[in-house]
């Protein structure tokens, strides 16, 4: 069994008389450990796959089977622990706390789960050793983006969701921090989901799920997958 499966997923949203399809009959693996991209155009259905994979909102229906338990039958109560205990959130615009230093980001974040790593250890890690005490308007965007990688991995979780994580940056910026994303992953043993429109950073990926007009369209394996910073886009 895989380390993750979504079978039979549809969501469907009422729009008045209208039903959208968000997502239909989406289905795919994702193995321990491995970088996925998410490709597609916008409005194609990957951020609902995405909502789903982290416990923010539940399918209409069909599974989403996580390490073996279906989180699409959680209750409200079960996906706030999820949530927080299984799942490192990483976004376009950071998401940082404005009146936290870089090093209390990263405290908060761990101060809410039971297995947490260090969090001066992984901002070392990052490259932010030196800025711990500096709030994020004193950082640059790729190093806020490095703190917000670093608040998502401290917290030791099962999954790593990244959206659009490059899109407010700068293009080798942008490289550093796909860079960085996928040696975190490689290092941490994490699962990393990425999604994004940009094909190029696809090929930087184990594995390359091409959704389309809310459907799953291929699924490819990379069996050598390029380094983020040979990417050329
Ligand atoms: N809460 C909602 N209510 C109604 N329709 C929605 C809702 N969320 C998403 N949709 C619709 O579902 C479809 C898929 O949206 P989704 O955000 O998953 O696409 P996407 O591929 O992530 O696009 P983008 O790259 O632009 O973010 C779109 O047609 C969108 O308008």
């Amino acid at each position: 069994m895989a380390y993750i499966e979504v079978k039979n997923e549809n969501k469907i949203y009422q729009m008045g008389e209208t039903q959208i399809f968000a997502n239909r009959d989406i289905n795919f693996e994702i193995e321990k450990g491995k970088i996925t991209v998410i490709l597609g155009p916008s409005g194609a259905g990957k951020s609902t796959v995405l909502n789903m994979l982290g416990g923010m909102d539940s399918p209409s229906s069909g599974q989403i089977l996580i390490d073996g338990v279906d989180v699409a039958k959680f209750n409200d109560r079960q996906l706030t622990l999820y949530r927080r205990n299984d799942v490192g959130f990483i976004f376009q615009f950071y998401n940082l706390i404005p009146n936290l230093t870089t090093l209390e980001n990263v405290e908060l974040a761990t101060s809410l789960v039971k297995d947490s790593l260090d969090p001066k250890e992984v901002l070392d890690q990052v490259g932010l050793s030196e800025r711990m005490s500096n709030f994020p308007s004193q950082l640059s965007g790729g190093e806020q983006q490095r703190l917000a990688i670093a608040r998502a991995l401290a917290k030791n979780p099962k999954l790593l969701l990244c959206d659009e994580p490059t899109g407010a940056l700068d293009y080798t910026t942008g490289k550093q921090v796909l860079q960085l994303l996928s040696e975190a992953s490689r290092k941490f043993n994490k699962t990393a989901i990425i999604i994004t429109h940009n094909s190029e950073i696809a090929k930087m990926a184990d594995r390359v799920i091409h959704i389309n007009d809310s459907k799953v369209h291929e699924v490819i394996d990379n069996s050598q997958p390029i380094k983020a910073v040979d990417l050329v886009w």
